[in-house]
């Protein structure tokens, strides 16, 4: 696995330099830069349509940028081939056009862009299959049809479809939207595995939830642009009660940061 360095530095898992992009030419995102060092894992946070999905979506080149670059591992993205490294857990799965697949395939699907051409999956690769399968605790429903599933467990379809191809740069965006009490656990757990083995992880979130002990950093969209970069805003007083849903900066310790806008997390049942 090669990683392109600057100097003695390794290159950050994903740097975006001063990006932008629009839609119809309405701005989203504008002037967005950061870097995710390799191994770090990482909350993107903001209000709903602040563009925390066209962020992630823009690391990956699935939209164009209006402006800036972005690089992965070292590569400019039109000029980036290893992506067998990266593992994309998108919001949901798409309708699929009703194409029925069973819960193994559309997992051994994640798969493809590892295989140099088509071939019978190997044993180790079966392996990969189970082995992501087990960990979002779905090998008993394997055989089944995606369709007969509730949304939370096509979610971790989706999971361990990235899972199954051993990529060591996820992204996941929202992975704990419409996902139960216990699988959101079971996922924080896998994450917490596979931070521990060294891998990137970049997560569009709506709230830390059981994922917070993980994240040291989080990235907050406002307004088109990057609005804190850093520890988790950590909920006091008032809004550390039960039902209080929303995430913000409250005492900034340092005064020169500037002033940072409430961000409102709806609930997501
Ligand atoms: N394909 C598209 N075409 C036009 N506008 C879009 C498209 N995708 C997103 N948008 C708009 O861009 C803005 C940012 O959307 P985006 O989905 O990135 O936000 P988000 O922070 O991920 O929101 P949410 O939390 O609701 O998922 C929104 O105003 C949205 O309506």
């Amino acid at each position: 696995m090669s990683t392109a360095t600057t100097g003695t530095a390794p290159a950050p898992a994903v740097r975006v330099a001063d990006a932008a992009v629009a839609y119809d030419n309405a701005a989203v995102l504008s002037g967005v830069s950061l870097d995710v060092p390799a191994g770090e894992t990482v909350a993107v946070l903001g209000s709903n349509g602040s563009g925390k999905s066209t962020l992630m979506r823009a690391m990956l080149g699935l939209v164009p940028l209006s402006a800036g670059s972005v690089e992965l591992h070292g590569t400019p993205l039109h000029r980036f081939r290893e992506w067998g490294r990266i593992g994309y857990v998108p919001q949901r799965l798409s309708a699929g056009g009703g194409v029925p697949a069973t819960v193994r395939e559309v997992v051994a699907s994640g798969q493809v862009v590892r295989r140099r051409r088509l071939h019978r999956a190997t044993a180790g690769e079966r392996a990969a299959v189970d082995e992501a399968l087990a960990a979002v605790d779905l090998a008993d429903r394997a055989r089944d049809s995606v369709h007969e599933l509730s949304g939370g467990q096509q979610q971790r379809v989706l999971i361990a479809r990235a899972l199954a191809a051993r990529p060591d740069t996820f992204f996941m965006d929202e992975p704990m939207a419409g996902v139960d009490a216990a699988s959101q656990r079971a996922l924080a757990r896998t994450v917490t595995r596979l931070s521990g083995q060294g891998a990137t992880v970049v997560l569009v979130l709506h709230e830390l939830g059981p994922l917070e002990p993980l994240i040291g950093r989080s990235v907050v969209l406002s307004g088109g642009g990057i609005v804190h970069d850093g520890p988790p805003p950590r909920p006091e007083g008032e809004c550390a009660r039960p039902g209080h849903e929303h995430v913000h900066p409250h005492a900034d310790p340092d005064p020169a940061s500037g002033a940072l806008p409430d961000i409102e997390v709806p609930r997501r049942d």
